[in-house]
C-alpha cells in the first residue's frame, strides 16, 4: 500500500500526455494471437499488471513470447494448448477471456485471482462455455476447467447483463470451436456494448466471420484465425482521466486520438463535453479545454461505464446537481464502485447516494482527507481528479493504478506540475 497525496493544481493544467496502449485491445490482441495460425507481432501493446498477467496466463497454456528491443513483442501460438495454473489477478479480461482457451487444452486448468476478484461475476461465461461442451467445476473464482483438447461449440444462451465480457470471452475463442458459436443474450440490457464491437472488429481483422445477427445475438464461424502484425491504439478511457484535468482548472490537455477507432471515442468526448469541456479535434489529436466550472449533468454511461469514477469526481465539484445512470453492473467491477463512490465522496463532503442503476450527486463544499481506493485503479483516478481542486486528498494506495498504467502517478504529476 503506497499512500499518495493527490497534487492540487496551482493554476490551469495545460499540457499533453502520451497515454499507453488500450487495455481492452491489448487483451484481445494477446488472446487472438495465441489462437492464430502463426506468430503475430504486437506494436504498442500495454505493459501493465492486467496485460502482464494475461501474458503469464497464456504462457502457462503454452504460448511463446519474444520481446524485441524496440518494445514490440512476438506472440507464437503452441501446436496444442497445455493445462496449468492461471492467476487472473483482478483482471476481468483474464477471468472471462482465458477459460475458453483452457477448454481447448487437454487437461485441467485451475483459475485463481485476487481476493477482490473472487466476488466478481463469471458464472454466465462458464455456463456458456459448458453449453458449448466444456466441463467446469465452480461458478466463481477459484474454478477449474477440464479441457479435452477441443470444444464442440454450436449454440448457447447466457445472461450478459452483468458484463459484456461474458459475450466477448466466448466470441474471441469461438472460431476454434468445432461448430463455431451462435450466442444469445437473455436478460436486462447488455452494458458496455462498444467493447463487443471491439471484439467483433478484431476478429474480422483476423479473417474470422463474426457478426451481430440480432439485437442480442452474435455468430462466429468456425475456421482459422489469421496470424497478423498489429498496432494497438492508446487507451481512450485512460486518456479521459488526463483530459478531465482541464475542466476544473480552466486548463487545456491534449492527447493522441485515432482518426478511426472502435473504442467508445465519441461517448467519452460527449461526456467531457456534457460536463463543460470544450472538445477540439485536429488530425490525430484531441484537446479538451475547461472553463474552471464543471457543469452538473445527467449522464447515461450504459456504453461507457468505465468513466463513472472520474465523472462522479467531477460532478462532486460541479455548479449544480448531477446524476449517472445505466451502470448497475459496476457493483461487480474491481470493487462495488457505486458503494465506494458514495462512501468516499460523502466523506469528503458531497451529497451522494446510490440509485438503482447509478448515483445522484449534489455538490457541496468539499474538504481534503482520506480517499479509499479499494484496489481499484479508477477509484484512484477519481481521487486524483478530486484532488486537483480539493487540497489534501490522500489516497490509501496509488499502487492500484498499475492495473492499467505502469506509471500513472508520474504521468499525472508531470501534467499537473507537481
Ligand atoms: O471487454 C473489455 O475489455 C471491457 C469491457 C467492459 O466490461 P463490462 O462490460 O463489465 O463493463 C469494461 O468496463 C472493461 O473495463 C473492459
Ligand atoms: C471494469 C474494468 O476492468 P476489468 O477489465 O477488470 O473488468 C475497468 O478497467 O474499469
Amino acid at each position: 500500500m503506497t499512500r499518495w497525496v493527490a497534487p492540487t493544481a496551482a493554476g490551469p493544467v495545460r499540457g499533453s500526455v502520451i497515454v499507453p496502449g488500450s487495455k481492452s485491445a491489448t487483451a484481445r490482441a494477446h488472446v487472438l494471437a495465441a489462437l492464430a495460425d502463426g506468430p503475430s507481432r504486437l506494436v504498442g501493446a500495454l505493459d501493465a499488471r492486467d496485460t502482464r498477467l494475461m501474458r503469464g496466463a497464456l504462457a502457462t497454456l503454452g504460448v511463446g513470447y519474444t520481446d524485441h528491443d524496440d518494445g514490440t513483442v512476438t506472440v507464437t501460438p503452441p501446436d496444442a494448448f497445455r493445462p496449468g495454473a492461471v492467476d487472473v489477478g483482478l483482471a476481468g479480461t483474464i477471468m472471462r477471456f482465458v477459460p475458453p482457451l483452457a477448454a481447448l487444452a487437454e487437461g485441467t486448468t485451475a483459475f485463481t485471482g485476487d481476493r477482490e476478484a473472487e466476488v466478481r461475476p463469471v458464472a454466465p461465461l462458464l455456463d456458456g462455455l459448458a453449453q458449448a461442451g466444456a466441463r467446469i467445476d465452480g461458478r466463481a473464482l477459484p474454478f477449474t476447467v477440464h479441457g479435452t483438447g477441443s470444444v464442440r461449440g454450436g449454440e448457447a444462451t447466457i445472461d450478459a447483463s452483468g458484463s459484456s465480457q461474458f459475450v466477448s470471452g466466448l466470441l474471441l475463442s469461438a472460431a476454434r470451436f468445432d461448430e463455431g458459436l451462435t450466442l444469445h443474450h437473455r436478460g436486462e440490457a447488455v452494458p458496455s456494448r462498444p467493447h463487443i464491437g471491439l471484439t467483433l472488429a478484431m476478429l474480422r481483422d483476423r479473417g474470422v466471420g463474426a457478426e451481430e445477427v440480432g439485437p442480442a445475438s452474435w455468430r462466429v464461424e468456425p475456421g482459422p484465425i489469421d496470424a497478423r502484425d498489429e498496432t494497438i491504439e492508446p487507451d481512450l478511457v485512460n486518456a479521459a482521466v488526463f483530459l478531465a484535468a482541464a475542466l476544473p482548472t480552466a486548463g487545456a490537455v491534449t492527447v493522441a486520438w485515432p482518426r478511426h477507432t472502435v473504442q467508445a471515442a465519441d461517448t467519452i468526448l460527449g461526456v467531457l463535453d456534457a460536463l463543460g469541456g470544450v472538445v477540439t479535434r485536429t488530425d490525430g489529436y484531441v484537446t479538451v479545454s475547461g472553463t474552471g466550472r464543471v457543469k452538473g449533468a445527467d449522464l447515461d454511461l450504459t456504453d461507457a461505464s468505465e468513466l463513472t469514477c472520474i465523472a462522479a469526481a467531477l460532478l462532486a465539484t460541479a455548479d449544480g446537481p448531477g446524476s449517472i445512470r445505466g451502470v448497475a453492473h459496476i457493483r461487480g467491477h474491481e470493487t462495488d464502485r457505486l458503494a465506494a463512490l458514495e462512501t468516499e465522496l460523502s466523506q469528503r463532503g458531497a451529497g451522494v447516494h446510490q440509485t438503482a442503476d447509478g448515483l445522484a450527486i449534489e455538490p457541496r463544499p468539499l474538504a481534503g482527507g482520506a480517499w479509499g481506493t479499494y484496489a481499484d485503479h479508477r477509484m484512484a483516478h477519481a481521487g486524483a481528479v478530486l484532488g486537483l481542486s480539493v487540497p489534501g486528498v490522500e489516497l490509501d494506495d496509488i499502487g492500484a493504478t498499475t492495473k492499467t498504467m505502469a506509471d500513472f502517478a508520474g504521468l499525472w504529476s508531470g501534467l499537473v506540475g507537481a
